[in-house]
């Protein structure tokens, strides 16, 4: 993962290479502290030791029975499902089994993902590190309802993977399912490098060594300065940024293949880095597209903004076919692959010429190996952030808040947060 943070220097708001420099310091005490969680296995700092320590043979070895599938459903929400989504939707080629995740309880979703899927040859791979979400939960036993119905044995054709405890954990065990666990001291949106993320990918054929050997690379490439380590130069730049106002991080990939990566990476963010009145609302929007709609706000609307342009620097291309139609000829000898990298200057040229503060990250490709280094540095980038703001990154007590409310709502105890929900005011107003 490469770094430039040219056009974040002379914007509103903006970095100085001076600030940069003065903000060095904290840096390398945020990267001992980093190296000292990581040393004593602390939760959450656990996550940045993921490449070195995740049992791939394992992996492999659970997913075996599978080998047959035509089709992958994961059951899972939040850290439990995008970090397979990103990786499936980031590499599938076009003889892998399709991926899908369910990761909402919209009956009629539902419904219509299940009369659509091959039962008899689909993985049905059930995440929940907790083994008590009720969205995943209530998935599953409709999968399984529906698997039943079908006349499919659903104990062959699930795979788990959950924590030491809970529900899916007694589950599996009861009908001898294949499980992977959840690694201790690993948050859900900083387990994507674990079973959690990779047990599709390996479903899929994906080269799970060159996945970890990218992350590594990152992993070994930490040091105590921002202008020696990419990952730690995005997260003291975007930390520097919101704290002179750039409250709203866009993350916008020029590549289909890492649409999800930017959902990915909105929860890391925003779970991380969202406490105490702090943090950076992450944005999602997808290059080119995004230029022809909300580009127009990124440039012109409130400064409060940085927008992170993320491409692969290589790609397969496909030419523009010559045509004699008048005003089209510049395009010819052109490709697709030349207009959305001329797309990605021109935007980072405009934003600059507004004075809107941009951060390119640019990757080799969107293979494994970069995958692995991207992934990775985004979390030890927020990882610094975290550290530098002074927040508890690795906790999300308003998400767990709102968990229980809803347990409390469907009956699941006495539950003081779901009487907040039935008090709620309401000024409606009728047609
Ligand atoms: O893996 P689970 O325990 O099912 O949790 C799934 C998700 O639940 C909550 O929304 C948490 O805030 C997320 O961080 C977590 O990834």
């Amino acid at each position: 993962m490469y770094v430039d943070l040219g056009s974040a220097l002379d914007a509103t708001p903006g970095v100085s290479r001076d600030s940069l420099e003065r903000l060095d310091d904290q840096v390398a005490t945020a990267h001992d502290r980093i190296e000292a969680g990581r040393n004593d296995h602390d939760h959450g700092y656990a996550a940045l030791n993921l490449p070195a320590r995740v049992d791939l043979d394992a992996i492999r070895s659970a997913v075996a029975p599978f080998a047959d599938a035509e089709a992958v459903l994961t059951v899972g929400i939040g850290g439990s499902g995008l970090g397979a989504a990103t990786l499936a939707n980031a590499l599938a080629g076009p003889d892998d089994p399709d991926a899908y995740v369910l990761d909402n309880v919209d009956p009629e979703h539902v419904a219509r993902l299940l009369d659509s899927l091959p039962l008899a040859r689909t993985a049905v791979n059930v995440v929940s590190k907790s083994g008590t979400t009720v969205e995943t939960l209530s998935n599953f036993l409709v999968v399984r309802e529906a698997m039943a119905d079908a006349g499919v044995d659903w104990t062959d054709r699930t795979l788990v993977t959950t924590g030491e405890s809970g529900n899916l954990r007694q589950l599996a065990d009861a009908h001898d399912l294949p499980l992977l666990s959840v690694p201790d001291g690993v948050p859900g949106r900083f387990s994507v490098l674990s079973s959690v993320g990779l047990a599709v990918a390996a479903i899929q054929g994906h080269d799970l060594d060159a996945i970890c050997a990218g992350a590594a690379d990152t992993a070994d490439g930490l040091s105590g300065s921002l202008f020696e380590t990419p990952a730690y130069a995005y997260g003291a730049a975007t930390y520097a940024l919101a704290a002179r106002g750039a409250t709203t991080n866009v993350m916008m990939p020029y590549a289909e293949r890492l649409e999800t990566f930017a959902e990915w990476f909105a929860q890391l963010w925003a779970e991380s880095l969202g406490k105490d009145g702090l943090g950076q609302t992450p944005a999602r929007a997808l290059g080119a597209t995004d230029q022809h709609s909300q580009l127009q706000l990124y440039r012109a609307g409130p400064r409060e903004k940085v927008v992170t342009l993320l491409r692969p620097t290589h790609r397969p291309d496909r030419p523009i076919p010559e045509t004699d139609l008048d005003g089209l000829s510049y395009l010819g000898g052109s490709t697709l692959g030349d207009l959305i990298d001329a797309e990605f200057g021109a935007t980072e040229a405009s934003l600059a010429a507004s004075g809107v503060p941009a951060i390119r990250v640019e990757i080799d490709g969107v293979d494994e190996r970069s995958l692995g280094a991207l992934l990775y540095g985004m979390e030890a980038a927020c990882v610094l952030y975290g550290e530098l703001a002074g927040v508890s990154t690795f906790t999300q007590p308003a998400v767990e808040w709102g968990k229980r409310a809803a347990r409390g709502l469907l009956g699941g105890g006495d539950v003081p947060a779901a009487e907040a929900v039935e008090d709620r005011a309401s000024l409606r107003i009728d047609p």
